[in-house]
C-alpha cells in the first residue's frame, strides 16, 4: 500500500548535501532518517542524546502512525539503538521529528552530520472504544503466557 506523507524540510542541507529519505529498494518497509547535526556527535557508552532529523512530518490520518526504529546494522553491530525503545509519532504531531539515540555498547560512537541513524515506518492504527465486560469468553490460551507454550 502507498500513501502520501506530508513532510516539511527544516534543514536546508536536504536537497543539496543530503538526499531526502527514500525507500532503498522496492520492498523496503522504512525510510532512513539522517542525523541533522552541525558537527559530529560522540555518544559515550550508556549515554542518550536527542538528535534532530531535520524534518517534520504530519501523518494526519488517525488510522496511521509513524514509528522510529533502530537500523539493524547500527543496533546489532555498534550498539546504537533508541533511547525510547521505539519512537511513536502520533498522526496529529506536527513538531520536529526527533531521534533519541542510546549507545548501549562499551565503546563511544560518533555520529557524523547526515549519517542515517534510524528508520521511519508508517503503520496502520486501530483506535478502539473500550468495551467493559465482567469476563471473557474462554480462549484456548486463557491466562497462560510468558513461556506457557514451552520452548520446543
Ligand atoms: O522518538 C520520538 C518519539 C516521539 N516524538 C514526538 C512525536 C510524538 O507524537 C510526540 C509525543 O510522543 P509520545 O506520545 O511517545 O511521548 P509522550 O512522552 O507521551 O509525550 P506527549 O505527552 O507529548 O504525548 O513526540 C518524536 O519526535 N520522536
Ligand atoms: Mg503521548
Amino acid at each position: 500500500m502507498t500513501a502520501k506523507l506530508q513532510v516539511r524540510v527544516l534543514d536546508a542541507r536536504f536537497g543539496s548535501e543530503w538526499e531526502l529519505p527514500s525507500y532503498a529498494t522496492p520492498g523496503s518497509a522504512a525510510l532512513d532518517l539522517r542525523a541533522a547535526l552541525t558537527e559530529p556527535l560522540t555518544v559515550a557508552p550508556g549515554q542518550t542524546e536527542l538528535v534532530p532529523s531535520g524534518l517534520s512530518i504530519y501523518v494526519a490520518d488517525p488510522g496511521l502512525c509513524a514509528m522510529i526504529l533502530p537500523r539493524s546494522g547500527l543496533g546489532h553491530k555498534q550498539g546504537l539503538v533508541l533511547g525510547n525503545g521505539t519512537g511513536l509519532i502520533d498522526s496529529d504531531y506536527q513538531g520536529p521529528l526527533m531521534i533519541s539515540v542510546f549507545n548501549r555498547s562499551q565503546q563511544a560512537f560518533t555520529i557524523a552530520p547526515g549519517d542515517r541513524i534510524a528508520q521511519l515506518v508508517i503503520v496502520p492504527v486501530v483506535q478502539v472504544e473500550l468495551d467493559l465486560v465482567d469476563s471473557f469468553t474462554q480462549s484456548e490460551r486463557g491466562e497462560g503466557g510468558f513461556g506457557h507454550t514451552g520452548v520446543n
